[in-house]
């Protein structure tokens, strides 16, 4: 039962990918968040694992054929609409055999990840469009004193590791020195700083073409609203299943949430683990990175314990000088 008295209602969803696009359907007005769009899929009965009434769903409603064993978990996301609360467990499909058609009537069609328009799905499917944006990896830099040399390290660490999202950290940097920064960013990138996360300036991740801001727990504490546009992206750094709720209240569209492991910096920290871990992402809504003696290798693990990836600094930075980790954000 769920706090409002009511049934917390398993629904099995799909991402069914082919050639780069998602499949996706329009309700039928009468139903339950009538004339929007969805992920195909339906309710768990009784009995039924997720990944089978997935495969079920997908063939009654849509006619596409898909083998539950190659389905892999993307988000979990617990939603009250009021009138109905769900659960909607999401997981990605690649393979689907068949050419897809609305057995039920409905319109079905497929999308690029990009025009996926938040506002055109259910208010709890907007995580899961969030997720399907985000990078499995999102790279943290390491400190700097010196403007040249955070340059020169952002550059040489990008072009090893190629991460599509960078938080930009820099805390020993004073604000006009961190500022030189982005500047600097925008200039090499074009006119604007691709794939860039602002850390802490708010101010500068509203006025500069960059990717989103980033903020430590201690400045996400004190909002109470979203601080940057929807395009825009909006991090919080997280350390309990509360900062995650915050963080979500406040219109983040992921979180970091950490430590996991003992990192280089913080030794004698024992982390949370990979089971504390999942028990807090399972009660998030939003997508969650894990953060702290994390490393690419364990994306899959992550991903297992219910997470978005990893997140972290020691797996790309290439430190010089002063450039070594001094801290876990
Ligand atoms: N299939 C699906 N359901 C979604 C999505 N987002 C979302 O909030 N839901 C909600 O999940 C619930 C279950 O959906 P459903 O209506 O497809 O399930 P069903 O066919 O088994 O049930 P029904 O017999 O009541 O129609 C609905 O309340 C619906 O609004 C989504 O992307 N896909």
């Amino acid at each position: 039962m769920t706090p409002g008295g009511g049934k917390l209602v398993h629904v099995a969803v799909g991402v069914v990918w082919r050639r780069g696009r998602v499949l996706v359907a329009r309700r039928p007005e009468h139903a339950h968040q009538g004339g929007l769009l969805e992920f195909p899929g339906g309710k768990v009965e009784a009995g039924e694992s997720v990944q089978h009434a997935l495969a079920r769903e997908l063939l009654e409603e849509t006619a596409v054929k898909v083998d539950p064993a190659s389905m892999t978990p993307l988000i979990r996301i617990r939603h009250d609409y009021g009138d109905k609360e769900v659960l909607l467990d999401v997981w990605q499909v690649h393979g689907a055999v068949g050419e897809p058609s609305g057995l039920e009537g409905q319109p079905v069609f497929w999308l690029a990840p990009e025009q996926l328009s938040p506002e055109a799905f259910p208010v709890a499917n907007r995580p899961i469009i969030s997720a399907l944006r985000l990078p499995d990896r999102l790279a943290i830099t390491g400190n700097h004193e010196n403007v040249h040399e955070a340059l020169t390290c952002l550059a040489s660490s990008r072009v090893t590791a190629q991460p599509e999202l960078i938080v930009l950290r820099l805390p020993s940097l004073p604000p006009a020195a961190y500022a030189e920064v982005v500047t600097g960013c925008i200039e090499t990138g074009g006119g604007q700083a691709r794939g860039l996360l602002v850390h802490d300036h708010i101010e500068l991740a509203q006025a500069l073409p960059v990717a989103g801001l980033h903020l430590s727990w201690r400045r996400a504490v004190v909002l109470v609203e979203r601080p940057v546009p929807a395009d825009r992206w909006f991090g919080v750094s997280c350390h309990s299943g509360e900062e995650l709720d915050h963080a979500a209240i406040i219109g983040a569209d992921y979180a970091t949430l950490g430590p996991v492991l003992p990192t280089p910096s913080h030794p004698q920290a024992r982390g949370m683990g990979w089971d504390g871990f999942a028990a807090m992402t399972e009660q998030a809504t939003l997508p969650v990175y894990a953060l702290g003696g994390t490393a690419p290798d364990q994306v899959a693990l992550a991903k297992s314990a219910g997470g978005q990836g990893i997140a972290g600094i020691s797996w790309w930075w290439q430190a010089i000088g002063n450039g070594f980790i001094q801290e876990t954000p």
